[in-house]
């Protein structure tokens, strides 16, 4: 036997202990969680049997209250231990599949003994309470192994460094209690296992990557000097997996303070959200809460408005031909999108301070309580040093003053009275009573007439008036929708307000369009955003103070207003920015000027940082080498060195041919075993008609912008839905240049373009577009 199989012996024979070890552990924890769960549920079952009720005196009162303090206590106690004990137990099955991954060992400066640490997802000491036998891979020790290799080699611990030697590093893949591979590797984690992780095929569901985190992105994943981490890196660099790894180690670093509903991610779209939602629970943690910006904007404003999303934004720009209509549209999205538009829209509040609030008229059966131009007089009347958003609130205050003096004059109007004779008995008795409640101490009870028409009165006139009352506390009266037009249609306003940009290009036309949206009830995407941060500007922002970590995917997506937004609605929190600007697809996303400074300037620069990842390792070799030629300083980005076969590029000289070449070419994967693939459309009106053609030879599935989730099959897919994710293989379904025809859409077919894992096979009616050109590849294989 040599050294190999007896260190694969010995490695197999701790594999065999361990596993032993967490059996009998998460034996013994299945039998304790039993009875704790059956104690919570006879406590809740029992909690009035156990609580003696007593209201008759103030003592028995106190003695009750103490009693049911007493009774929850026990309860939430008992609810704590299960739920410790159910974690702990779901840590202990994921490790009883695999107990650790990697192994590294260490001698630490003046120690006579080197200590050999093997890392998996949790740790798991030993019955001695004290040794570990696996150490969590975020613990402080482990950065060693994803940082150092063999030879003198340091980490970082909350009291300080910790110098050594590095003597060895080991790799294991281990499935079900077996060894299926073991290396020893040099500087960084190796290739071998890496090889074998990424050669395996994709799923609709995103892995975690935790034995194969490589140097760089390690740097990603325990960062936390910084308030803003920006991670600009190369497509299939590991930008998501490293954010959501690092999501996990900020769960364990500040365990006792962080828990995972005050973490967000901000996804590129819903389906992104199941894409990987599956990677935190893989870690026996639980997912931060997840949402798109979209669902904010709609959250906030679909009540007001009809508003158009961003998928349909690209869609009708994609679909569009080249006129004055798509010219205007670009130059109102560019601009809308801009920092100089920022700029203006900040300036117009401080305009506001002075001059040109608008206010809806307080109402009330189509009889006005307080004019506009009463509010507009009482409003500049509060003292100017106060915040506009503040002298809104004192505006709610006086108006709701208003309003009550209102309500106590109309009591004696003649409508009260039909109202009060049409209450029937049931809404008399209940008006009766509450009176009571409320009278409670009072002279009670509906004694004479005038009393009871007067609390009657009283009560129907509250009633009707609610609706203007929640009106006012909402700050409805504040007319954003006028003030947000006046910027449209007011030149002088807009060129004071405008600072040294001045008039953008097809302003007029551009305002025109605008105005007449808002007036349909319609707001276009690119201004949503703006709508609302005017809005906030002046009725206060909306904030959540409970969130502390905000994770922003696909940040290249984002226009600096949209950023700028999320920052203020989480004072609190730091910011992760995972992006990359050659994946820039949407119109406004010219608006990052492609560059990262707008996201350096957010939070300034001091306390920004920026990591580069530029090795991608989602594609083959060749697939990386191709797609990197179609863009303009690709030559940085690393291919991984896993080879495949060469992309390929098929032309077609007519739709019916297309086709056939299609479905021969999907048959031909799915016969390889390749399950998980797409036909990449350009639109989603394309998408339509390639599956309404192709899903009686091709078992289809077709995804929109609603669909929830992704699946495992043949999908259909629109070419910015694709944004994020990643299949075994990707077939473009027509990339010709009458199809991807316009320089702007260079960002977007690299994106489709880099969504492969194995194989991409580009499909086109006619010449292919200039992106293909560019990459020098001039094979091409001709339909027959
Ligand atoms: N260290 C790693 N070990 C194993 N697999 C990795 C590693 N890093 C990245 N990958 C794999 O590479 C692929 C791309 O990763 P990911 O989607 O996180 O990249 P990305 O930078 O977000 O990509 P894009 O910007 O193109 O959407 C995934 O399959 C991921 O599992």
């Amino acid at each position: 036997m040599d050294l190999n199989d007896q260190q694969w012996q010995h490695e197999q024979r701790r594999v065999d202990q361990v596993t032993e070890k967490i059996a009998v552990r998460k034996g013994a924890l299945e039998a304790e969680v039993g009875v704790v769960r059956s104690d919570v549920v006879e406590l809740r079952k029992d909690f009035w049997d156990e609580v003696r009720v007593n209201f008759s005196s103030a003592d028995d009162l106190g003695e009750t209250s103490t009693s049911l303090r007493q009774q929850s206590q026990v309860l939430s106690e008992r609810e704590r231990a299960h739920l410790q004990s159910s974690e702990t137990l779901k840590k202990l099955k994921l490790l009883s599949k695999s107990p650790y991954f990697g192994r590294i060992d260490f001698k630490e400066n003046g120690d006579e003994r080197t200590e050999q640490i093997y890392l998996g997802i949790a740790s798991f000491l030993d019955d001695d309470q004290e040794t570990f036998l696996i150490y969590d891979w975020r613990a402080p020790v482990s950065s060693l192994y994803y940082d150092g290799a063999p030879g003198p080699a340091s980490y970082q611990t909350p009291s300080g460094e910790i110098g050594g030697t590095m003597e060895l590093k080991r790799q294991f893949a281990i499935r079900d209690g077996h060894i299926k591979a073991m290396f020893d590797t040099g500087v960084t984690i190796g290739d071998e296992l890496l090889q074998q992780v990424l050669s395996h095929s994709s799923d609709h569901q995103m892995k975690s990557i935790v034995a194969t985190i490589q140097k760089e992105q390690n740097a990603v994943i325990r960062n936390d000097k910084s308030r803003m981490l920006v991670v600009q890196g190369a497509a299939g660099s590991g930008k998501t997996s490293a954010a959501l790894q690092r999501v996990a180690y900020l769960l364990y670093k500040y365990r006792e303070t962080l828990k995972a509903d005050q973490i967000i991610l901000f996804s590129p779209n819903p389906m992104f959200n199941s894409y990987v939602s599956s990677v935190l629970p893989e870690l026996g943690e639980d997912n931060m809460l997840q949402t798109t910006f979209q669902a904010y904007l709609e959250h906030r404003l679909s009540r007001e408005f009809d508003l158009e999303d961003v998928f349909s934004q690209l869609e009708s720009i994609l679909k569009a031909e080249d006129g004055p209509w798509l010219k205007v549209k670009r130059a109102s999205i560019g601009y809308k999108s801009s920092t100089h538009f920022l700029e203006t829209i900040r300036r117009y509040k401080d305009d506001l301070e002075q001059t040109g609030m608008k206010f809806k008229p307080v109402r009330f059966k189509g009889r006005l309580i307080v004019s506009e131009e009463v509010m507009l007089e009482k409003f500049y009347s509060f003292d100017p040093a106060v915040r506009l958003a503040n002298r809104v609130e004192l505006m709610r205050d006086w108006l709701l003053k208003e309003l009550a003096r209102f309500a106590k004059n109309e009591r004696t109007a003649s409508w009260v009275d039909d109202q009060i004779e049409l209450l029937d008995p049931d809404e008399y008795q209940k008006a009766y009573t509450r009176m009571r409640r409320k009278q409670t101490g009072k002279d009670a009870g509906f004694d004479d007439y005038e009393r009871e028409r007067s609390l009657l009165a009283k009560m129907v006139v509250n009633e009707w008036l609610k609706p203007v009352r929640k009106w006012i506390k909402r700050k409805r009266f504040v007319d954003v929708k006028a003030m947000y037009i006046e910027l449209f249609t007011n030149r002088e306003l807009f060129l004071r307000v405008s600072g040294e940009a001045g008039i953008p290009d097809e302003w007029d036309e551009a305002s025109r369009q605008t105005v007449s949206m808002i007036q349909e009830g319609k707001l276009a995407y690119e201004d949503v955003t703006p709508y609302l941060y005017l809005e906030d500007l002046v009725k206060g922002f909306r904030v959540n103070n409970v969130i502390r970590h905000v994770f922003i995917d696909e940040v290249q997506d984002y226009s600096p207003f949209q950023l700028e937004y999320v920052k203020r609605i989480f004072p609190r929190a730091r910011m992760t920015a995972l992006g990359d600007l050659n994946q820039g697809i949407y119109a406004h996303t010219n608006a990052l000027g492609g560059s990262l400074e707008s996201l350096t300037q957010l939070y300034g620069a001091e306390d920004t940082e920026v990591v580069s990842l530029t090795r991608s390792y989602r594609s083959t070799l060749e697939i990386v080498d191709f797609t990197r030629g179609m863009m303009p300083g690709g030559e940085s980005i690393i291919p991984f060195n896993r080879s495949g076969e060469k992309p390929l590029i098929q032309l077609a000289d007519s739709r019916e041919k297309l086709h056939r070449g299609i479905v021969e070419d999907i048959r031909h994967l799915n016969g390889q075993g390749y399950e998980h693939t797409a036909i990449i459309c350009k639109t989603a009106e394309e998408c339509e008609q390639v599956y309404d053609s192709l899903k009686d030879e091709l078992p289809l599935k077709k995804i929109s912008k609603t669909t929830p989730s992704f699946v495992t099959g043949t999908l259909v897919i629109p070419s910015y839905l694709a944004k994020g994710v990643e299949f075994d293989a990707v077939v473009i379904y027509d990339a010709s240049e009458n199809s991807y025809f316009r320089e702007s859409e260079r960002k977007l077919f690299y994106t489709v373009c880099t969504r492969a894992m194995h194989l991409l096979h580009i499909h086109s009616l006619g010449t292919p577009c200039r992106f293909i050109r560019d990459t020098g590849e001039e094979k091409y294989i001709v339909q027959p």
